[in-house]
């Protein structure tokens, strides 16, 4: 038999985990494959499970929502184990579960793993050794639904969102920060920037299947300059809205390796999970870093 560890969070979402963990072990055993089960009890537990053990297995699944789905990826990279991934989700959003389309049930999940095919996946490496699967992201909103966005993966959505409630733009403190995309330079005062590499930033706003390529090696990131005036303001919550992201009012970027120079306190947030920022934050595009296993 070939064998698989499963890495749960127990409390993720609904606790779907809990409820069907045997009926997935069992649809697991049936097509040959022996479970060994790892529970999460804190944050940080995935990580440490899938760099140290990682590559012991044929294939690490983790089970869980977008944070724990993170947290696996960025212990199989530390620990440079190529062991292919799978993924349940058992989360509140699944933004990365409905960006690749895979099923949003633990069943049909497993199902998807054990007759699924491999896919190779870019992750974003941010910084020297934190990682996310499909959004980094920065806001200058003072705003406590922005300081609290653990459960809120559609960022664009949301600032779109923070910002149709800003009556004054002294609510906003801009960011001056200096971008390097690629070898391509662009300083301004930001309130707002996501590098992503997703097709659903929840359900709002999404960008165009077309455009966005989970395995092309390049990142999009999508920055909010400083409107100078409401009515500055209003084009881009109208160019936010109607998805005009190459509206002179935003900055539409795709590249592979981004640096972003500014003051250290500008707070970011991984795959919805905060991270501290740097002065400096090197953002970059690890090609073909996962190999997730689906249908
Ligand atoms: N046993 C545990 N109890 C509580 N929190 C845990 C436990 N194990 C891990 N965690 C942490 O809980 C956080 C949230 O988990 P996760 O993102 O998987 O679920 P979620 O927030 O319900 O789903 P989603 O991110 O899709 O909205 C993660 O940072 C994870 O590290």
């Amino acid at each position: 038999m070939k064998s698989v560890f499963l890495i749960i969070n127990p409390n993720a979402g609904m606790r779907q985990a809990r409820r069907f963990l045997p009926e997935m072990i069992s649809l697991f055993n049936r097509a040959e494959w022996l479970c060994s089960v790892y529970v999460t009890e804190k944050r940080g537990d995935a990580t440490d499970f899938a760099r140290l053990h990682g590559g012991e297995t044929d294939l690490v699944v983790a089970c869980g929502g977008d944070g724990t789905l993170n947290e696996v990826i960025t212990g199989l990279l530390q620990g440079s184990h190529k062991t292919p991934l799978g993924y349940i989700p058992c989360g509140s959003t699944n933004d990365f579960a409905n960006g690749l389309d895979l099923p949003l049930e633990p069943l049909p999940a497993c199902d998807s793993i054990i007759f699924g095919q491999p896919r190779l996946l870019d992750i974003g490496l941010f910084g020297s050794d934190r990682y996310f699967s499909y959004t980094a992201s920065f806001g200058a909103f003072t705003s406590v639904a922005w300081s609290t966005p653990q459960n809120v993966k559609n960022v664009i959505g949301h600032a779109a969102y923070i910002l149709e409630g800003i009556r004054s733009l002294a609510d906003i403190h801009p960011i001056h920060m200096k971008i390097n995309a690629d070898g391509r330079k662009y300083e301004d005062d930001y309130i707002f920037g996501a590098v992503c590499n997703s097709t659903s930033l929840g359900g709002v706003l999404k960008l165009d299947d077309t455009e966005v390529h989970m395995s092309d090696g390049l990142f999009e990131a999508l920055l909010i300059p400083f409107p100078q005036d409401l009515l500055a303001l209003n084009r881009i919550i109208t160019a936010l809205r109607t998805r005009h992201y190459d509206d002179p009012s935003l900055l539409f970027l795709r590249a592979s390796v981004f640096t972003f120079s500014g003051t250290s306190d500008v707070k970011w947030t991984l795959d919805g999970e905060e991270a501290e920022g740097t002065s400096t934050v090197e953002v970059r595009n690890v090609h073909n870093a996962v190999t997730l296993l689906c249908r």
